[in-house]
């Protein structure tokens, strides 16, 4: 069965299966699409045609024995001579000794590796079998503890024994219109092309399948949806909630506004609230979405607010505390650290409707957590509510309003399609009294002098984050580099000001309550990892400096670059930076030139290519296995299309025609009632 863990497969111990299931391989099926990232050309080629340092796969015939020289402990080099037509050079592998039972002399060899064509010799890679198939070779994402190699191997076996179980799962009709290779042959050929045009229609068979998948599971539930009588209309209460915005510090943004008003428009109907809701980094989202939930408590509701962090949701119940009335408005935390016997007694009391606002973590719709009347669900970026979680919630009987709330602008066609059909409302202005945040890019021999600058913005009473880089190689580096600034900092600017510490390996109240002493201001200076990229909210902070700012994509500079900037008082971002190249350079200029982050982001696609933008969890949209938003898009809107008649055919479920694919939905957790 293709759902059987990996440990079927001879050689998966526990070890090794440990191993698999950190790269994100379970079971069977999962080894199957464990999809490679790239493929080495090893197509073989011909001396006289290759370039100096070129990777290539040179066949020829093995002319002299191997010969094997050590270097101390662990280090050899092997050493023979190949003979393709009538050209002799030499080959060398590095470090592999054990490959000397494979070159016989007199015996035809292909090598993949590297060719120096001053030397006229190969520096090997691998040894491929002399009758190689294909002429790609699959490179996976591995680990220190699965190899390349352990992995084709693994797939290889996966295939021989399981790949007959692999049924199709589009119905011919579909295959037939769009030419779609078999399900079974596609997944091979992922894996294994023999040329390029295979690779490219296997690519296009699995991103079609995928995208159709996805789009009839979105479709579905909407039909679903659309059919329950009883939608919900959240019949606020209009007095309550324009009095609770004229109690708010300030006075509403004119976008602000309106898209509180199309919000609350939508609360009025019984269709489903679908909506995303975009604005730049201190545009004023929070304040938005606290009065929709105030909006939907007035008329008898409960509302959610899930977040990405632990410090994010502590930030955001501290900011809706300040603004409800306790007496009035009940919330409540609930994070996968809440201990026990809170959650226990949290959960009591959302059953009971005690709770009003819930804020949390995706700890908040899993198992076991009941709302007695849910109507709002608000998430915010970085976070994934998609059909699976809906599909959650309205299997405890609720189908509430959803609003998404991002920074980074969207292409509104991708998100309708990606998603069915949404709403968006934008807000396009920021609040008043902001000055736009100055950028300045220095290099590192500037830094000291940068410090001392920004000593006398700290005479003035303000606040600083300096930001070090994630390492993503190793986190433990990423702390270490964390710590050592940290120090350093502490040295210069104790004893007159504190500096305060934050990283992703640190408990989660120890950041809680290095959070709460940066805004409380027990603290002057923050270092910290990018663990503060999204919505932490201090406007007395006004510095913000980034070290290795050419490290960050531009997005998450602009994210970064958001969190001064907030108050009334002017801000600095100081990017510190020695880009190695033009690409690190166009970051840094284009951070000094611009402020708007629609153009940021515009800026970032057109640099970093769609599938790096959108592909990456930030922005909120689904993420597929093969497939990718935005270069795929046609395929996508031709996926949607045909889900969407396909959902339109009455009783499609009870042909046979479709009956692979209804089984392949109802395997793959969609066997709720919408199939039934
Ligand atoms: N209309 C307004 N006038 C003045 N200040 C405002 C207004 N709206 C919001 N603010 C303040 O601006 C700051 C940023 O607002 P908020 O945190 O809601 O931004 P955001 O859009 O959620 O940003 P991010 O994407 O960075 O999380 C907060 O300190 C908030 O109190």
């Amino acid at each position: 069965m293709l759902e059987e863990s990996i440990t079927v497969l001879a050689g998966v111990g526990e070890k090794r299966a440990q191993a698999l299931a950190d790269l994100g391989i379970e079971t069977i099926e999962d080894l199957l699409s464990y999809y490679p990232f790239r493929y080495d050309d090893i197509k073989e080629r011909n001396l006289i045609e290759i370039n100096d340092q070129e990777k290539v796969t040179i066949k020829g015939v093995v002319v002299s024995p191997p010969v094997i020289n050590r270097f101390g402990y662990k280090k050899s080099r092997l050493q023979f001579r190949m003979m393709q037509d009538h050209d002799v050079f030499s080959v060398s592998f590095f470090n592999q000794p054990y490959l000397k039972d494979k070159i016989i002399v007199s015996e035809d060899i292909a090598v993949y590796g590297k060719w120096d064509a001053k030397r006229r010799s190969l520096t090997g890679m691998k040894i491929l079998g002399a009758n190689q198939e294909g002429e790609f070779a699959p490179i996976y994402h591995v680990s220190k503890a699965i190899r390349q190699q352990t992995l084709v191997d693994l797939i290889k076996k996966a295939f021989t024994r399981f790949g007959e179980q692999l049924e199709e799962n589009l119905p011919l009709s579909l295959m037939e219109k769009y030419r779609l290779m078999a399900r079974k042959e596609a997944m091979y050929a992922m894996h294994f092309p023999k040329d390029l045009d295979e690779y490219h229609q296997a690519k296009r068979r699995v991103v079609f399948e995928e995208f159709f998948l996805f789009q009839m599971k979105i479709q579905g539930l909407k039909k679903e949806e659309k059919s329950e009588k009883h939608g919900v209309i959240i019949n606020y209460d209009v007095e309550r909630v324009k009095s609770f915005t004229r109690g708010l510090p300030f006075t509403l943004t004119n976008a602000q506004k309106r898209v509180t008003n199309e919000i609350c428009r939508d609360f009025l109907r019984s269709k489903h609230m679908q909506r995303l809701l975009q604005g730049d980094v201190g545009s004023g989202k929070t304040v938005v979405a606290a009065i929709a939930l105030y909006a939907v408590v007035t008329a008898g509701f409960q509302g959610a607010l899930m977040v990405p962090t632990e410090i994010l949701a502590q930030q955001h119940l501290a900011s809706l505390d300040q603004l409800f009335d306790p007496l009035e408005i009940h919330t409540a935390l609930l994070t996968s650290s809440t201990k026990p016997k809170e959650r226990e007694q949290i959960i009591e009391q959302l059953q009971n409707g005690e709770i009003d606002v819930l804020v949390g973590t995706h700890a908040l719709i899993q198992e076991g957590v009941d709302f007695s009347n849910l109507g709002l669900v608000i998430t915010d970026e970085q976070h994934r509510f998609g059909v699976s979680q809906r599909q959650i919630l309205r299997e405890k009987g609720f189908q509430p309003d959803v609003l998404f709330m991002t920074a980074t602008p969207i292409p509104r066609t991708l998100a309708i399609t990606a998603y069915g059909e949404m709403d968006v409302s934008i807000i396009d202005e920021m609040p008043a009294g902001r000055l736009p945040v100055e950028t300045r890019w220095i290099k590192h021999g500037q830094l000291s002098d940068a410090l001392k600058n920004a000593q006398f913005e700290l005479q003035k009473g303000r606040q600083m984050y300096v930001i070090c880089p994630l390492i993503e190689e190793s986190e433990s580096l990423d702390v270490q580099n964390a710590v050592e600034l940290y120090e350093k900092l502490k040295e210069f600017f104790e004893p007159g000001y504190a500096v305060g510490l934050l990283h992703g390996k640190m408990k989660n109240e120890e950041k809680e309550a290095v959070m709460q002493a940066f805004k409380e201001n027990q603290l002057q200076v923050l270092v910290s990892t990018t663990v503060i990229e999204v919505g932490v909210d201090v406007p007395n902070a006004t510095t913000m400096l980034i070290i290795d700012a050419d490290r960050f994509g531009l997005a998450q500079l602009h994210q970064l670059r958001g969190r001064v900037g907030r108050g009334q008082e002017a801000s600095t971002c100081i990017l510190v930076a020695n880009p190695q190249n033009e690409l690190g350079k166009e970051r840094m200029k284009i951070m000094t030139e611009t402020n708007n982050g629609f153009v940021v982001s515009q800026k970032d696609l057109e640099l970093r290519g769609p599938g790096e933008v959108f592909g990456s969890k930030q922005s909120g949209l689904p993420e597929f296995v093969a497939a990718d938003i935005v270069a795929d898009a046609n395929i996508l809107e031709v996926a949607k299309e045909e889900a969407q008649q396909l959902w339109q055919k009455e009783n499609w479920q009870l042909l046979p025609e479709y009956a692979g694919l209804l089984s392949y939905l109802k395997e793959n957790g969609q066997e709720n009632q919408f199939f039934d």
